[in-house]
């Protein structure tokens, strides 16, 4: 499976820029690019500098320490809504191991979950130096940066700020922890599969700079992204596709592992905990309404479980589809 490209075809929006502030003509710019991204291939690459390197050494320490606990200390972390939990031991997805840490952008739910995996009361691990808090702040830039992705998505189809404001309050977030090792002399590199997310966006980040993340572009073609400190795929999951009438694409991707080293990522995971409505801009004579028009996340997360279907196009459908 080699021959992807580097994020060239896809568009590049950067946050570095002090003047990307709402408001202004680099915002009104870039909301311009970051719909036609998402309408073509369901995703754009973020250049977001607020993280930096010593952040990401420390998240990339806390992970290593997280996933050399013991499986059946791992596993403890379960949830009633797909993938919240502890996966791995995957016989399809050999490589790959994850868990989901509920409500990180708080520190309670950092907390709680340190707690799931250090029942003594071990918070050396999250709260001394160097690694204090490191998932919590780290989980607050990827956290701004999901929130300026959703407005300026709004602003480009001209919605009002209030129903975004809504919206992003009552945004429930978990932050993915993914560690995917390195394949055998007789395994394949697939690190995961074809597929697209069930989330309104997920913003991934290859954490320890090792490539594997692909996007499939609306030609078909697979698009490899390059892995930086500073660059994150910010992707549209099933619920936007919803959200915008259809109009936005949900974002294919897979993962190849080509790297000799254990590759750590993570991703910031948003989903809806109040009834979504689709918004009237996104709806008119080119763009008549194609799904039910009040959107149910958790129910949709259930109906997943439940259902299995694995193609994003019918599984919308099925669920929503008029
Ligand atoms: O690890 C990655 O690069 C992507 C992971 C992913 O797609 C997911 O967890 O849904
Ligand atoms: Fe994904």
């Amino acid at each position: 499976m080699m021959g992807s490209q580097t994020h060239c075809e896809l568009h590049v929006v950067d946050f570095t820029d002090e003047k990307m502030k709402p408001g202004t003509d680099a915002w009104l710019s870039a909301c311009s690019v970051v719909r036609t991204a998402l309408e073509e291939h369901g995703c754009f690459v973020a250049r977001y500098d607020q993280i930096g390197k010593e952040l990401c050494d420390s998240v990339v320490f806390a992970l290593e320490e997280l996933f050399s606990l013991p499986m059946e200390i791992k596993a403890q972390k379960t949830s009633d809504k797909p993938f919240h939990g502890y996966l791995g031991q995957v016989s399809w997805l050999p490589l790959y191991e994850s868990l989901g840490i509920d409500d990180p952008l708080t520190s309670q739910g950092c907390r709680k979950f340190t707690h799931i995996m250090w029942p003594e009361g071990n918070d050396r691990f999250w709260f001394q130096f160097p690694y204090s808090d490191s998932i919590n702040k780290y989980s607050k830039e990827l956290g701004r940066l999901d929130h300026m992705a959703k407005r300026m998505v709004f602003e480009s189809y001209d919605v009002d700020m209030q129903r975004c404001d809504s919206l992003i309050e009552s945004s429930d977030y978990l932050l993915r922890c993914m560690k995917y090792r390195a394949p055998q002399m007789d395994e394949n590199d697939l690190g995961m599969h074809c597929h697209t997310d069930l989330t309104i966006i997920s913003i991934v980040h290859q954490l320890n700079n090792l490539n594997g993340l692909e996007i499939k572009l609306k030609d078909g073609k697979w698009n490899g992204v390059d892995a930086s400190s500073s660059l994150f795929v910010v992707m549209a999951g099933d619920a936007l596709n919803v959200w915008s009438n259809g109009r936005i694409r949900a974002c294919e991707h897979r993962v190849i592992m080509n790297a000799k080293k254990n590759r750590y990522t993570t991703g910031l995971f948003s989903f809806n905990s109040k009834m979504m409505r689709i918004p009237e801009e996104v709806v008119n004579e080119q763009h008549p309404l194609r799904y039910k028009p009040l959107f149910d996340h958790y129910e949709y997360l259930r109906f997943y479980d439940k259902e299995k279907i694995k193609e994003s196009h019918a599984r919308i459908q099925a669920y929503c589809g008029i």
